[in-house]
């Protein structure tokens, strides 16, 4: 026999920015595949909304408000996680934004507004979750949702392509550091989706023209396609993957000319 499960029953899964966008499309994903899902990010009814969803599929879904760019909140809602749950077998670092300015604009505060939100959170998340998984469980998942733009240079921001880079860099050392507790460390790199945070840059025909002429598919990516590869990434399929970053961008990190 030699198809692994895809299936994630029984599994307990942090999920950050779940409130929408592509962290509610991983969540209600992971939850179709079997998992229950704890829904973190600042705004409680964005998480309620995500929620529903998952209960209707018969999974729990924990609502956990947290903001990751604090050390105590996240030890807060971990605390009430694992007082709830015992453990947790995947965390999905998704939680991030952007302040799309050009590299002589960039301000200190926007600086450390795209780094706390983005690379500190993954971090201290990664941290935390890390200690849980080799104290209590033995094993993991971590899959941090990092961006083509951590891998060729966009117009979208060089603070944003910074914490996306560090992600995947990260992403390498952690798997390294954490093999020897069965931890697996691995990364997704999107290219544009159609979410809260893209669609006003997806509504602009010209803009959209220029993002679909670098894209071999020819298209923008749907979110269930992103949610695949987090299933097997966070699955017995994916058990002896780590250190490795998924570019789920249609080809764009690929094209030369
Ligand atoms: N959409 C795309 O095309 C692409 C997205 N990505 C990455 O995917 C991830 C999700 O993006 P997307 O879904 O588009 O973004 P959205 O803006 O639609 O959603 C972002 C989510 O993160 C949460 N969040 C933001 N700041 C914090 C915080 N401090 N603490 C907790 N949660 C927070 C938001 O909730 P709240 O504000 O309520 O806290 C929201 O739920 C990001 O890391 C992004 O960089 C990468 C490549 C392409
Ligand atoms: C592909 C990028 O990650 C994309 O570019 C943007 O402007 C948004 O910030 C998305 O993250």
């Amino acid at each position: 026999m030699y198809l692994p499960s895809f299936r994630l029953d029984g599994q307990k899964v942090i999920v950050t920015g779940a409130g929408r966008g592509i962290g509610r499309a991983l969540a209600i994903g992971l939850a179709e595949a079997g998992a229950d899902i704890a829904l973190l990010s600042r705004t409680k009814e964005d998480l309620e909304e995500t929620a529903k969803y998952i209960k209707d599929l018969g999974r729990e879904a924990l609502i956990v408000p947290t903001d990751v760019t604090k050390r105590e909140d996240i030890k807060e809602s971990l605390n009430h996680i694992v007082g709830k749950w015992g453990k947790v077998n995947v965390l999905i670092n998704n939680a991030g934004m952007n302040i799309r300015s050009k590299a002589l604009d960039v301000t200190d505060e926007e600086w450390q507004k795209i780094m706390d939100t983005n690379l500190k959170s993954t971090f201290m998340m990664s941290q935390e979750v890390g200690k849980i998984m080799k104290e209590t469980n033995t094993d993991g998942k971590i899959i941090s949702i990092s961006s083509v733009a951590g891998t060729v240079a966009l117009r979208t921001g060089v603070v944003y392509a910074a914490t996306k880079a560090a992600m995947i860099q990260m992403t390498k050392v952690l798997a390294m550091e954490w093999g020897q507790y069965n931890i697996c460390v691995n990364s997704i790199g999107p290219w544009y989706f159609k979410t809260p945070l893209t669609e006003k840059l997806l509504a602009d025909p010209e803009y959209l023209h220029e993002i679909l002429s670098v894209t071999p598919l020819n298209r923008v990516g749907e979110l269930q396609e992103l949610v695949g590869p987090t299933v097997f990434l966070a699955s017995e399929a994916g058990n002896y993957v780590t250190g490795q970053t998924i570019f789920v961008d249609g080809g764009m990190s690929i094209k030369g000319f």
